[in-house]
């Protein structure tokens, strides 16, 4: 028996009133101009995961913290996420910029842990996290990337690594890859050359391909 059960249930059920989406992909790609963008145009709630309390703790706990304890900040901020999409979903659709995938994904690139490892430890908290309809994973070459980074306002420490620490990008780029192959409510983006418009063009005839 899962022992989720008592306080630890999600209290409500998801009540799906509108497609759940997820934008996964590397720091700087564009999730979060994409995600307000759809937002807008599906009168969509919106999330960011780790939800946006937490993120003045995650440059804190990345530094002073060895990879359990990470990893039970960034669960937290994921199980957290999912109960407010629950509460969004009771009002309609909802966009989340990054779920579950990037904690396996960016947990495990940081740690060079194997994603099986990460992916166990998540597993019994799984049941929690309400499913999306559909998950975009974005993907951009490196130049592209290189453009987008320098116009990112937010600029991290996370950010800087990325770029620095050597194979981080890769691993990262493969993690998301790998969680992609796994997933079944994938759908792979190339966002090279497309603008936040027509990308959510594309997504939108995805949502609409769903709903037939
Ligand atoms: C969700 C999650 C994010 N992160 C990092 C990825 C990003 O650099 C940052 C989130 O910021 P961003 O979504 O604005 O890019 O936190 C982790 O290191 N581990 C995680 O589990």
């Amino acid at each position: 028996m899962s022992p989720l059960y008592g306080a630890y249930t999600p209290g409500v059920p998801a009540r799906g009133n509108g497609p759940f989406i997820v934008l996964e992909g590397i720091s700087g790609i564009g999730k979060s101009t994409l995600a307000r963008l759809l937002a807008e145009r599906l009168n969509a709630g919106t999330l960011h995961t780790v939800p946006d309390f937490y993120m003045p703790w995650a440059p804190v706990m990345n530094a002073n913290t060895r990879a359990l304890p990470q990893l039970a900040f960034y669960l937290s901020g994921v199980l957290h996420a999912s109960d407010v999409v629950r509460s969004h979903l009771e009002r309609g659709a909802v966009v989340s910029d990054r779920y579950v995938s990037s904690v396996l994904a960016y947990h495990s690139a940081v740690h060079e842990l194997e994603m099986a490892q990460v992916a166990e430890l998540l597993a019994p908290f799984r049941p929690y996290l309400p499913a999306p309809d559909l998950t975009f994973y974005l993907r951009c070459t490196n130049r592209t990337l290189r453009t987008r980074m320098a116009g990112k306002k937010d600029y991290n420490q996370d950010d800087h690594d990325m770029i620095t620490v050597p194979g981080r990008l890769e691993r990262l780029r493969s993690n998301f890859d790998k969680a992609a192959a796994d997933d079944t409510t994938a759908v792979i983006i190339d966002t090279d050359d497309r603008t936040p418009g027509e990308l959510a063009d594309t997504i939108t005839d995805h949502l609409t391909e769903l709903s037939t």
